[in-house]
């Protein structure tokens, strides 16, 4: 479980760090990104037993674990929470697959937080296992986190990987929020794309890693979740479908607090402009 330090650099008082290591859920070395904030260092030199909440950050289609901690200016807010935020890759990278670097929206860098089934890709893809078991596991042995203090949250298929998340683990996380997540998978093209490849055409099997189906059958604490969608979001119609997830939700008698924010694409100028919120939610209940 030993983690190589591949970069470290001090923000806002703490370190943003990148991390590499040995995955067994995916059978290869996958990296994430670990924000350390300012109050952790400060502890250290006194109550060593001090224990942070933790916060992972799922990110979208094509991204690493960079995308996140580079754009979208995440680190002022965790350092005055003292929240640890990690952030893993998106995918299994250089597993020899026949395939796998042949889409930005399938194989490298879309992993989709799922387990694959398909005989292809079931070795390595298993981000819903790494992200939901083992990494939580090797950042609880690795870092000051108290486990039973974890939200997450995520952007586009990383929102589509935190709600999911959320949804499938009840008691796992306090809490979760997401930008532009894809809200109803198995009837949007990206969607069927992933689960048609990782998980084969058994749409039995989809409905499993929906967020739009699992919500009607999440059986945990009805927490708010906080969902923010740019208006101006080229893929909202067709691939997002907020519309879908806001209406399991009021049918589940979910809370959610959906906000569409007019003008906003699908980018990170539209994640860094509400981070902020994003923050003040998952410390409400981390606190
Ligand atoms: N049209 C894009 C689709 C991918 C995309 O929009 N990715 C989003 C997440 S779904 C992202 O975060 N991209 C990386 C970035 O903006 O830094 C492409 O072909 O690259």
């Amino acid at each position: 479980m030993a983690l190589e330090l591949i970069s470290s650099s001090k923000s806002f008082g703490g370190f943003q760090k990148i991390f590499k290591h040995s995955s067994k859920e995916t059978g290869c070395s996958m990296t994430f990104a670990a924000y350390i904030p300012p109050q952790v260092a400060a502890a250290a030199d006194g109550d060593t037993s001090k224990k942070f909440p933790v916060l992972y950050w799922l990110s979208g289609l094509t991204c690493t674990e960079k995308n996140f901690i580079e754009k979208s200016g995440f680190q002022r807010f965790a350092a005055e929470a003292g929240i640890v935020v990690i952030g893993p890759d998106t995918s299994p990278r250089g597993c020899n697959i026949e395939g796998e670097e042949d889409a930005y929206d399938f194989g490298t860098g879309a992993g989709f937080y799922v387990d694959a089934t398909e005989e292809k890709w079931k070795k390595n893809y298993r981000m819903y296992s790494y992200v939901t078991k083992e990494l939580p596991v090797v950042v609880a042995a690795n870092f000051p986190v108290d486990p039973s203090r974890q939200s997450i949250f995520g952007h586009s298929a990383g929102g589509h990987g935190a709600l999911i998340c959320f949804l499938k683990n009840p008691g796992q996380y306090r809490s979760v929020s997401a930008f532009a997540p894809i809200s109803n998978p198995s009837v949007a093209p990206w969607g069927i794309k992933a689960f048609t490849g990782y998980l084969g055409s058994n749409q039995d099997a989809w409905k499993q890693y929906d967020a739009t189906h699992l919500i009607g059958q999440y059986t945990g604490e009805k927490v708010e979740i906080l969902i923010d969608q740019g208006g101006a979001d080229d893929n909202k119609a067709n691939q997002l479908l907020p519309q879908n997830f806001e209406e399991a939700a009021k049918i589940a008698g979910h809370p959610l607090r959906y906000r569409d924010q007019e003008g906003y694409d699908h980018g990170y100028y539209f994640v860094a402009s509400f981070i902020g919120d994003h923050f003040k939610h998952h410390a409400k209940f981390l606190a």
